[in-house]
């Protein structure tokens, strides 16, 4: 069975989507034996630009195994093009293909969210986030999934746009003018506006930083999406390896291989998202009175969770 780009739209319900998402990110940074994913392969075409990335795993618990073949080409439209297969670990069989494009555009989205939840939601006041303020800076695939998916799960008061290319933002801001009350372009990355976002959503190629510390209020939660390449950045050293910062990542491991701005800035890496499920005393620890980012390259296991949703939405119903 192949899900098209709009058959996952339809199939992929983003509860399900977070509650198997924090499974197998908690079970990965437990080093769960039964949850299998060697590091992808990141093949640099000709000109270092483009890629093929091959991403495999095997989750013998749930009894899965997915891989999912994407072509990186950002001077292409889309950047992102592919495959999702996933297989039934006891039998072998081929259980279904999806489109990789929808899956990677949903799944990146709702793994921000569920850091977000994490790090930022569970030490908000009633008050704040009746009053929160969200900003979206790259208005591309990922920056329309990730205001798609956070304001399905959780109602903002602002939202705020920035794109390199205006015009992105304003097609996003057109398409959410009916449903959102306050959404606003930032005129530049100095806007005084980004200083009252609550939750700052960076989903560029950029290879220059983009955001510093002057430029954000103390306590913000930042999901950096971009960059997966040592020389790929969205936030600038000062940000990265302030005291008053602390970083998760989604896996240490492909972390300090791909993500730009830690390999760059050497900041330190203060959990994986993973480890912080179900564990109430390091998520105090790591976000009370902090800044936190939150810096993901994209993992297997996330790709398999969405199929996991799409196979067993068609298999219940
Ligand atoms: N962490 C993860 O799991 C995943 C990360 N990604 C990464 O997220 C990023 C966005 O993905 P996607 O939307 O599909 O990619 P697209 O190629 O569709 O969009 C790229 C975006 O980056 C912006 N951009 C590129 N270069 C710069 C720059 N120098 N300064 C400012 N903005 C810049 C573009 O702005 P504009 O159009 O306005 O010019 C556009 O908004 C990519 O780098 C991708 O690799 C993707 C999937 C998963
Ligand atoms: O996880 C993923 O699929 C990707 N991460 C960066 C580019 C694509």
């Amino acid at each position: 069975m192949y899900f098209d780009e709009s058959s996952v739209k339809q199939y992929l319900s983003l509860p399900s989507l977070l509650e198997i998402l924090s499974d197998v990110l908690h079970r990965y940074s437990k080093h769960d034996p039964s949850l299998q994913q060697p590091i992808r392969s990141v093949l640099p075409i000709d000109d270092r630009q483009n890629f093929l990335l091959n991403k495999p795993c095997i989750d013998l618990h749930r009894g899965y195994m997915c891989v999912k073949t994407i072509t990186y080409f950002p001077a292409s439209s889309p950047t992102i093009d592919g495959v999702v297969s996933l297989f039934d670990s006891k039998t072998g069989r081929l259980l279904l293909t999806a489109d990789a494009k929808e899956i990677t555009a949903q799944r990146t989205a709702a793994t921000s969210f569920l850091a977000t939840q994490l790090l930022a939601f569970s030490k908000w006041t009633d008050d704040k986030k009746n009053h929160a303020c969200l900003t979206i800076i790259g208005c591309s695939v990922q920056g329309h999934a990730h205001l798609e998916v956070f304001t399905q799960l959780f109602k903002w008061n602002k939202v705020y746009l920035w794109s390199r290319n205006v015009k992105n933002a304003i097609d996003l801001q057109s398409k959410y003018a009916s449903q959102l009350k306050h959404i606003e372009i930032l005129k530049d990355l100095n806007d005084i506006r980004l200083q009252e976002t609550d939750v700052i959503c960076t989903c560029t190629g950029s290879e220059q930083a983009l955001i510093g510390l002057k430029q954000v209020k103390k306590g913000v939660h930042i999901n950096a999406v971009g960059s997966f390449s040592p020389k790929m950045r969205e936030l600038a050293d000062d940000l990265m390896i302030s005291e008053d910062t602390n970083v998760v990542v989604d896996s240490r491991e492909s972390a300090m291989k791909e993500a730009g701005e830690i390999i760059q800035s050497k900041a330190n890496i203060a959990a994986e998202v993973g480890e912080l499920v179900n564990n109430e005393v390091l998520l105090q620890e790591i976000s009370q009175q902090k800044t936190t980012i939150f810096k993901s390259v994209g993992l297997a296991i996330e790709d398999l969770a969405a199929a996991i949703v799409l196979h067993e939405s068609k298999t219940n119903a």
